[in-house]
């Protein structure tokens, strides 16, 4: 399977709307080129653009959800289309749309674990509650995390669970911690033997400077592609065979003990 992570500059000079255009067209640009294309979290606005988050809140079918469909379709290409902020009734989401060569949405990913603490996307957006898997048929199948979820090794471990054979994570992860988002994304491949592709973010917005350094780690936690701080487009193929060599060759995850993770309290 041959993968394409864009990793798109969020410059917040470029409208919303340019960079929607923009971001379709390297979409296209990778027709015949790859079977799968990866977006990061919130490239519409940036994920540290808190302000902008309510105005540029859209339905789930919204502006970026027709520009991208139209992309995938021309392109002919599964299109992780990175996250938008979803406008639900009076609530907010940060949503992952996954659509499929023809365009269809193929799933919707509401990020579980919300970033900032006691500020930011941790107040200003509703938490999702549910797993979700894409089966690329023929290929793999795809667990879908985004950017802050990487610090929870139980919700990989649900998508293992729940069949994925590899993870796709948009980020807008910060350089301050970008040697966490490394480790983090080759401890989520070793632990579970399933590749990561993880695709972040590069520029500065909200005054947050962006890791960039989209990375690929294959099921034995080898790092096959690794793109540097500014945009970039990273390509690599995938043997979905080496799932299920790693799995079957060094079978540490049929040793795990299910419900042991939680101690009784007293
Ligand atoms: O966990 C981190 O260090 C970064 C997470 C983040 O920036 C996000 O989830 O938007």
């Amino acid at each position: 399977m041959r993968a394409s992570l864009i990793q798109i500059a969020v410059d917040p000079d470029e409208p919303v709307d340019s960079r929607r255009t923009r971001v379709a067209e390297l979409v296209r640009e990778e027709r015949g080129a790859a079977d799968l294309v990866v977006l990061p979290e919130l490239w519409p606005t940036g994920a540290f653009a808190y302000e902008s988050f309510a105005a540029e809140s859209e339905p789930l079918r919204g502006p970026t959800y027709e520009a991208m469909a139209a992309a995938a379709r021309d392109a002919e290409v599964w299109l992780h289309a990175g996250s938008v902020v979803e406008a639900v009734g009076g609530a907010l989401y940060n949503t992952s749309l996954v659509f499929s060569p023809r365009g269809e949405l193929a799933a919707s990913y509401r990020k579980i674990h919300r970033f900032g603490f006691d500020k930011g996307e941790a107040v200003m957006m509703a938490a999702g509650e549910e797993l979700v898997t894409v089966e690329v048929p023929g290929q793999l199948t795809l667990g879908v995390a985004t950017c802050y979820d990487l610090r929870f090794p139980e919700l990989f471990r649900g998508l293992v669970e729940a069949g994925a054979e590899a993870f796709v994570v948009p980020a807008g992860w910060p350089e301050r911690r970008r040697t966490h988002w490394t480790l983090l994304a080759r401890a989520r491949a070793v632990e579970n033997q399933a590749y990561v592709l993880a695709c972040g973010t590069a520029g500065t917005h909200a005054g947050v400077e962006q890791a960039g350094h989209s990375i690929v780690v294959d099921p034995w936690g080898e790092v096959l592609a690794e793109a540097g701080p500014d945009e970039e487009v990273l390509r690599v193929t995938l043997d979905p065979a080496k799932v299920t060599t790693t799995r079957d060759q060094f079978p540490a995850l049929k040793d795990r003990v299910l419900g042991v993770a939680r101690p009784e309290r007293g």
